[in-house]
């Protein structure tokens, strides 16, 4: 065995796509193509069983909804489906927002962006397998076969621009722009959205549990709850970004190097003579690590007297138990009288954690209640994203290149890079889109705290500017005026021409990432209910052509 070596390192089932398998020893062959016509190496038998290879670690072209496929085959019966588009990828809506909006009426809130690093390793490994074009062939619609040996080449080919995983953005700013033949944008949506959405919605969750939590530790442990096991995993991946210190999920830890950790649960108790029984011989199996669960049978009358009796003990050992947790109960009111106690005691040093159905509002009454909890866990509501459960991020065609032999309207030919707006106009003004292939700078004060996003056409700069007026995207009363700034452009370059050209952070820098880039915003944009509503403005060369094209579509 080559340790950490699979049979894929080896082997690329992108050109191998199939498995000659020699009918008379069973000696694989791994071919190109599905004919085979050497003899076998190992016994010279010229008879092989065919079957399609590929790593179901790979499996992600059929991550699509089915009329992605129809879409691609229609555009391509036309001959259009290399075409170039430009696609933009946001939300409209923050979720977790408590109340119906600020005193406004508008909704405040954020988005903690991720899911970027899968979204790249599922863009960079991705192709049909043979297994997919047979699905594909058996379909009643008949894909012509010269389709299906087209799909058996296609790859993500396109310049993918993003946000970088971490960051926080605001409703209608782009995360992603991507600029790729129409039928790859097309194939990769649902994918995409999949994966950005559910990222997105659990960074937030946990980024939000961060901000009430503190500098208190807090602990991930929703394996058991979330909507199936990819989720529980990425989700670990998720709160570990936001700033949660360890995860209960061993898979998670394994896969992303996470730190794991646990506690103990009721079975270890009940399946003991007595419950002193059951602490004893946990503590003395990890008695650095200890966290004692008090609230099996009685937690003031019968768990934190054995806790403290097991605390004793180690003291005389010279170890010190590391907490207890409760389970159950009013927290606030258990946690206050088993701090008292364990002081009492001269226990100071010993925690208190808590667990029981917890989430970012339960947390802040809590606190407000003054609860002497110093570690929290966070399962159900954390990994469900209980009060929001969906993200509704949207991944919408925004430019195309002109078609052969289209021209201007006036006569004129279109330049070989021109690209042509398309505008979605739609009864409710959020959602008609912003037009055209765009940018996206963020502005900072002298502080670097930011002040707002100003969204523009790819073309337009702001360097050398010194003032700029940060219009509302619909309410042309409201407007900033934004003079000694700095800025950044938000976007970086992640994939060019469908090679990987961006350098991933680490796990660690990205949670470092996903800190200082929260830190830019005032408390104000963070804050759990009714936050302020953050300026993402439009320039006006981009308003302008939004304007003129709600006009024209009018006509
Ligand atoms: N002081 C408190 N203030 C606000 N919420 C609290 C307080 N104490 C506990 N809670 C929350 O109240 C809910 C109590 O739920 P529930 O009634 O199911 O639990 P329980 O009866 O204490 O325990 P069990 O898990 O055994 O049913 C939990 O979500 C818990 O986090
Ligand atoms: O409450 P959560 O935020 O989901 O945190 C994880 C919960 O999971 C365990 O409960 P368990 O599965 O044993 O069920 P129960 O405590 O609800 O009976 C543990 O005792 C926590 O209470
Ligand atoms: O370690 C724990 O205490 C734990 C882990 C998962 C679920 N509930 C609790």
């Amino acid at each position: 065995m080559v340790r950490g070596k699979t049979l894929f390192d080896f082997i690329d089932p992108k050109e191998f796509r199939f498995v000659h398998v020699c009918s008379s020893c069973g000696h694989p062959h791994f071919s190109k193509g599905e004919e085979r016509k050497d003899s076998c190496l190992n016994c010279s038998g010229s008879k092989y069983d065919m079957v399609p290879f590929f790593n179901p670690a790979e499996d992600y072209a059929l991550d699509a909804d089915y009329y992605a496929i129809t879409m691609m085959y229609a555009l391509w019966k036309q001959n259009v489906h290399k075409n170039k588009v430009v696609y933009d990828d946001f939300y409209r809506k923050p979720p977790f927002v408590r109340g119906v909006g600020d005193y406004r009426g508008e909704l405040g809130g954020y988005v903690a962006f991720g899911g970027l690093g899968h979204l790249i390793s599922m863009l960079d490994h991705l192709y049909f397998n043979e297994q997919d074009i047979e699905y594909l062939r058996q379909q009643p619609e008949a894909f012509d076969e010269a389709f299906l040996d087209e799909l058996r080449t296609m790859r993500f080919s396109g310049d993918l621009y993003s946000i970088e995983e971490g960051n926080l953005v605001f409703p209608h700013t782009p995360t992603l722009r991507i600029e790729a033949p129409v039928w790859e944008c097309i194939w990769i949506e649902a994918m995409l959205l999949n994966t950005i959405n559910s990222e997105s919605l659990l960074l937030t969750k946990g980024s939000r549990l961060v901000t009430v939590t503190g500098g208190d530790v807090l602990l991930e442990m929703g394996k058991r709850r979330a909507q199936g096991r990819d989720s529980s995993v990425y989700g670990a991946k998720m709160a570990y970004i936001a700033g949660f210190d360890a995860t209960s999920n061993v898979k998670a830890g394994k896969a992303f190097d996470l730190p794991i950790t646990g506690t103990m649960a009721h079975v270890y108790i009940m399946f003991h003579e007595s419950e002193y029984e059951a602490f004893k011989s946990y503590a003395d199996t990890f008695p650095e690590k200890v966290i004692l669960l008090l609230d099996t049978t009685n937690t003031l009358e019968s768990g934190l007297p054995n806790a403290i009796r097991i605390a004793k003990d180690m003291e005389q050992r010279g170890q010190r138990l590391v907490a207890v947790r409760l389970d159950s109960g009013d927290l606030a009111y258990l946690s206050k009288k088993v701090r008292n106690r364990l002081d009492e005691e001269g226990l100071h040093y010993v925690k208190i954690s808590a667990t029981n159905d917890l989430d970012e509002a339960t947390i802040a009454s809590l606190k407000q209640q003054g609860a002497q909890i110093d570690i929290w866990g966070v399962g159900t509501k954390f990994i469900t994203a209980y009060d929001h459960p969906a993200l509704g991020g949207v991944h919408k065609i925004v430019a195309r290149s002109p078609f052969q032999h289209e021209e201007k309207g006036d006569g004129e030919s279109y330049k070989q890079d021109d690209w042509i707006s398309l505008i979605k106009i739609s009864e409710s003004i959020d959602k008609v889109l912003n037009p055209g292939r765009k940018k996206v700078y963020r502005l900072y004060d002298h502080n670097h705290m930011a002040k707002g996003d100003y969204i523009c056409l790819a073309h337009e700069s702001l360097e050398g500017k010194e003032e700029i007026v940060l219009k509302h995207p619909t309410n042309p009363l409201k407007s900033k005026v934004i003079r000694h700034f700095t800025f950044e452009e938000l976007h970086k370059k992640i994939f060019e021409n469908g090679g990987l050209v961006y350098t991933q952070p680490d796990l660690p820098q990205i949670r470092n990432y996903h800190q200082s880039s929260k830190a830019t915003f005032w408390e104000e944009y963070l804050r759990l209910e009714v936050p302020e509503v953050y300026p993402v403005a439009l320039s006006d060369e981009l308003r302008e052509l939004k304007e003129q094209m709600i006009a024209g579509n009018k006509q």
